[in-house]
Parts: structure tokens; sequence; C-alpha cells
């Protein structure tokens, strides 16, 4: 007999985030300053649990949303860029990148623990912090968490995060 598994899916209207940033490609190129209004969805992979479903899709949701939301109208900065440096003292936060500098209110901005704040990157986020938030709820019968992060209407960076065989990772 063959196995079935199953998957939930989250895609809200509301799972949308407001956000500036600036990434580097080709080596040594530096975006200027931009926004987007970035769409999120979410989906859970795996077999039936006792209630018959993969994942209460209501607790995925809402760990979804509070994690989109709090992004939403902050400046994205690196943490981990070989070559943009962010620092900050009480106040002001700073970016650097060669002799370009940016500098924000400290609360407009969020650090994220990427080395470019791609969507691929910021899907990542999401996805460790959906699965730090559900805690126990993720339970064991899941393998998979996907999440997708929009960056403009149909362009879609996707983390996929096992969660079994090392859910750190
Ligand atoms: N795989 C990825 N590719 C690209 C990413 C990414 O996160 N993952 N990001 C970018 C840039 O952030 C770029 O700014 C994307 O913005 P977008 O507005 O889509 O690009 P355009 O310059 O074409 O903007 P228009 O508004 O459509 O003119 C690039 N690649």
């Amino acid at each position: 007999m063959s196995e079935s598994s199953y998957r939930v899916e989250v895609a809200k209207e509301q799972f949308v985030f407001s956000a500036a940033h600036f990434i580097t490609f080709a080596g040594d190129i530096c975006e200027r300053l931009h926004g987007h209004n970035y769409g999120v969805r979410a989906a859970v992979e795996g077999k039936l649990d006792e209630n018959r479903y993969v994942v209460d899709f209501i607790a995925l949701r809402d760990a979804v949303l509070k994690e989109t939301q709090a992004l939403d109208h902050h400046v994205l900065l690196p943490e981990h860029h070989a070559e943009i440096k962010v620092t900050a003292d009480d106040q002001e936060t700073t970016a650097m990148f060669r002799e370009r500098r940016w500098v924000f209110p400290n609360d407009d901005c969020i650090i994220l623990p990427v080395i470019n704040t791609t969507a691929e990157e910021i899907a990542g986020v999401i996805a460790d912090r959906v699965v730090e938030q559900m805690g126990d709820s993720l339970g064991s019968a899941m393998t998979l968490l996907e999440i997708g992060v929009d960056e403009n209407y149909g362009q879609w960076g996707i983390c996929r995060k096992s969660l079994v065989a090392n859910p750190s990772s």
C-alpha cells in the first residue's frame, strides 16, 4: 500500500509587509535603498495527526502573521554581510558599504541574521522564527516547513526547512 503525505498551506491577504532594503549582487554592485510590499506564504508537510490534520492552520496562520507584522515598516539590514557594515549607538543605526553611508533611527531598523537581505534569506528568517514560535505545536508528524517571500508580485524566494532530521539547521 502506498503511503500518503499531506500539506497545509496558508496564504492570507494579511501576510504582507512593507519594508526598505538594499542588497549587493554580482560581487560589488550595491543597490540603492528601496522598498517592497512583500508577500508571505507558508506550508507545512507531513502525516496526519490524531486530529486528522498536519498542523492546525490557525496556529500556523497566527505564527506567520506575527512574524510578518514584526517586519512591517522597517529598514531591513544584514548582520553578516562581508562589506555592508552595520553598527548602532543608543540612537542611530549606521550601515556602510565602501564610501556610502545610510543612517537611520534605531527603531526604524531590523538587523536580520543574514548575509544579504534577499527574499530567500528573509524567508529563512521567518521560517526559523515560526518554528521557534510554534514550538511543540509543530508536532513530530511534520516533516517540512516552507516559507515563501514575494518581493514584487510574483518574484518569490523560498526557504524549505526540514523539521525532522536537523530542526535547528
Ligand atoms: N533570487 C533573487 N533575486 C533578486 C532578489 C532576491 O531577493 N532574490 N532581489 C533583487 C533586488 O532586491 C531587486 O531590487 C528586486 O526588486 P524589483 O523591484 O523586483 O526589481 P526591478 O529593479 O526590476 O524593479 P521594478 O520595480 O520592476 O522596475 C534582485 N534579484
